[in-house]
């Protein structure tokens, strides 16, 4: 496929994204309950605590120096350059707010089967997988910038309770994964050059959508616990 030929049949799969699963809408309709809201913090916290994992099995199939450099800052940005910092703190000070217990996050007794095995099927993908199948399996975060951003005006304005601080997450993390999904894609574009190689990417990517969706319908079925 030619460039441009590529990307869009990578950017068509925004329509399997999770921006339109049926628990977001009811997030940005302001409709999910307080006890709902924490089921998803507190299980969406797996997703969040494997992710330097995943980027690190990234860099070990990787032999290009260039990136291998490149990738060490997602791991940096998640687990904070020291104790109490970065994005995995955030979402523990997220998880608080919405009335979870750090210590009931941390030992995960929250996290559903369905949830702990999408998220295990992604970090067993980037092990297992040519390291740029795994960056393009990443690629969701072409999709990411525009649902948070709708994610936190709809959030603050339907959940009084909810205050722009408690959503540092988001909004630190809103600047970032624009430049994060730049970056993987230029490097897809570079890295896939033949049909077959394009396609799995493509594959890739649908499979990432598939992990999310997953995520969200087994926390749409935990309900309030
Ligand atoms: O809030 C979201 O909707 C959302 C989506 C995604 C995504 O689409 O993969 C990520 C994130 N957030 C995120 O915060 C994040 O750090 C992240 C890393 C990755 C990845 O696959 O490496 N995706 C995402």
């Amino acid at each position: 496929m030619a460039r441009e030929e590529f990307l869009a049949a990578l950017r068509a799969l925004s329509s399997r994204y999770w921006g339109s699963h049926p628990f977001h809408v009811r997030m940005h309709a302001g409709t999910l309950t307080p006890a709902e809201l924490r089921t998803w913090a507190a299980n969406r916290w797996y997703y969040q605590s494997v992710l330097p994992r995943k980027d690190a099995a990234i860099i070990s199939n990787c032999p290009v120096p260039e990136v291998r450099r490149l990738w060490l800052e997602r791991i940096v940005y998640h687990d904070g350059a020291g104790d109490n910092e970065g994005g995995r703190e955030d979402w523990l000070r997220l998880c608080e707010a919405l009335g979870l217990y750090r210590a009931e996050v941390l030992d995960e007794r929250h996290v559903v089967p369905a949830v702990r095995f999408a998220v295990d099927a992604y970090v067993t993908f980037a092990r297992t997988q040519p390291w740029v199948m795994a960056v393009a399996s990443g690629l969701t975060e072409m999709f990411a910038g525009h649902l948070m951003r709708r994610r936190i005006t709809d959030v603050l304005a339907h959940y009084e309770w909810i205050s722009p601080d408690d959503l540092a997450y988001f909004t630190t993390r809103v600047e970032a994964v624009a430049g994060e999904g730049k970056q993987a894609v230029d490097l897809v574009l570079a890295h896939c050059r033949t049909r077959a190689e394009q396609d799995a990417a493509v594959a890739a990517l649908a499979f990432k959508c598939d992990v999310l969706w997953s995520m969200l319908s087994a926390i749409d079925a935990a309900g309030a616990r």
